[in-house]
This record gives structure tokens, C-alpha cells and sequence, in this order.
């Protein structure tokens, strides 16, 4: 994605400018500056290494999952932020991601203007393709700025998403493991 910062620097100036405030008072002088940091630093994202595998091979059966992962998304419709807490988990496929990786996954998939339907099927396609296996889940529990501090003002509505594949969509006990959620 191109950025043009000077633009963003512009439009939050009009903005203030349309919202009936002086741009050029002191405490809003540097305004339109922090905000285009923001969307710098928000949607540029550098993951780092993501693919760090250890071969694995356990005597039975294995589960791995990273509970309650905690990040921040923005949604596509109002611009408002997205708390989301995440569970990923996978059936290693004879080798193991270092743990970190499902992090790095996860705020890959939240630094962009998000759906939270979208935002698990993009972690869960991500997992599928650096592990190896077909047998993933990811689940995310959001809290939505836009319904809670404006239009329906739903304190503490908890909107639950999860992506089911593999062994995961045909075999209860999975998802019994999974828990209710973050
Ligand atoms: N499916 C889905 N909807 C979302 C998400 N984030 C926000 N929305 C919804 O997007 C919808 C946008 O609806 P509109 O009627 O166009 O916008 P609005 O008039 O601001 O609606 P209200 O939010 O109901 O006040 C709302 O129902 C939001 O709750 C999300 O991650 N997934
Ligand atoms: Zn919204």
C-alpha cells in the first residue's frame, strides 16, 4: 500500500478546519502530523521472520494452541478501533512454528482496515501456509469501538468469530478443546 503522509497531514487540517475548529491553535497545531504517524506506524507493520519451524514429531497425538493473544484492528466502516483477543491453535503437521510466529501472524492480519470474519480467515489462511498443516483454528473475541461508543452504545458486547479447518470442522473433541473462546 502507497501512503502519501503529506496528503493524510492536508485531509486531517480540512478536517479540523470542517469540524468547526481553529487548526492553527496551539494545542491542534501538530495534530495533523500525529495523525498521519498513526496511520504510518498502523499500517506499516513489519512482522519480521514469520516461518520459524522446529521439527516435531510427538508420539501421539499433538494440539498447540496460543490463548487470549491481544491486539488492535481498525474497522473498515467507521474507522474505529477493534480490540480483539485470539486463540489460534493447529495440529502440528510434523513440525512445530515457534510460538512467537502466532503472534506476529495475528497482528499481520489486524494492522489493516478489518472485518472480524475476514480478520480469522486471514490469520487461519497465513497458519495453514508457514506450518504446513491443514488442521487450524482461529478464534477471536472483538470488542467494537463502533458499537460501543457510538450508534447502538453496546457497552461490552463481545462479538465472537472462529475459522474451523481440517480436523477441526469434523471432529467435535477439537473444538470442545478450543474452549468458548478468548
Ligand atoms: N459483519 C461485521 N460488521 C461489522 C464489523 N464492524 C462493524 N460492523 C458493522 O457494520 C455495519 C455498518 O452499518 P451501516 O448501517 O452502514 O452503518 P451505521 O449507520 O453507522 O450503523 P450502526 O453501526 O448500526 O449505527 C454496522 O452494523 C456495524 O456494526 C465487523 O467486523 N463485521
Ligand atoms: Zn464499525
Amino acid at each position: 500500500m502507497t501512503m502519501d503522509e503529506a496528503r493524510i497531514q492536508a485531509l486531517y487540517r480540512e478536517l479540523l478546519i470542517a469540524i468547526g475548529e481553529d487548526p492553527d491553535r496551539e494545542g491542534l497545531r501538530d495534530t495533523p502530523r500525529r495523525a498521519a504517524a498513526f496511520w504510518r506506524d498502523f499500517l506499516t507493520y513489519r512482522p519480521g521472520r514469520i516461518d520459524t519451524t522446529f521439527r516435531h514429531e510427538p508420539a501421539g497425538e499433538q494440539f498447540v494452541q496460543v490463548s487470549e493473544i491481544s491486539t488492535w484492528s481498525l474497522c473498515e466502516h467507521h474507522l474505529l478501533p477493534i480490540h480483539l483477543l485470539v486463540n489460534i491453535a493447529y495440529l502440528p503437521a510434523g513440525a512445530v512454528l515457534g510460538l512467537s510466529k502466532l503472534v506476529r501472524v495475528t497482528e499481520l492480519a489486524a494492522r489493516r482496515l478489518q472485518i472480524q470474519e475476514r480478520f480469522v480467515e486471514q490469520v487461519a489462511d497465513e497458519l495453514q501456509k508457514i506450518t504446513g498443516s491443514d488442521d487450524v483454528a482461529v478464534v477471536a473475541a472483538g470488542h467494537h469501538l463502533c458499537m460501543s461508543m457510538r450508534g447502538t452504545r453496546a457497552q461490552g458486547a463481545r462479538t465472537l468469530t472462529r475459522t474451523l479447518r481440517g480436523r477441526f470442522l469434523q471432529d467435535p473433541r477439537l473444538v470442545s478443546a478450543l474452549g468458548a473462546g478468548p
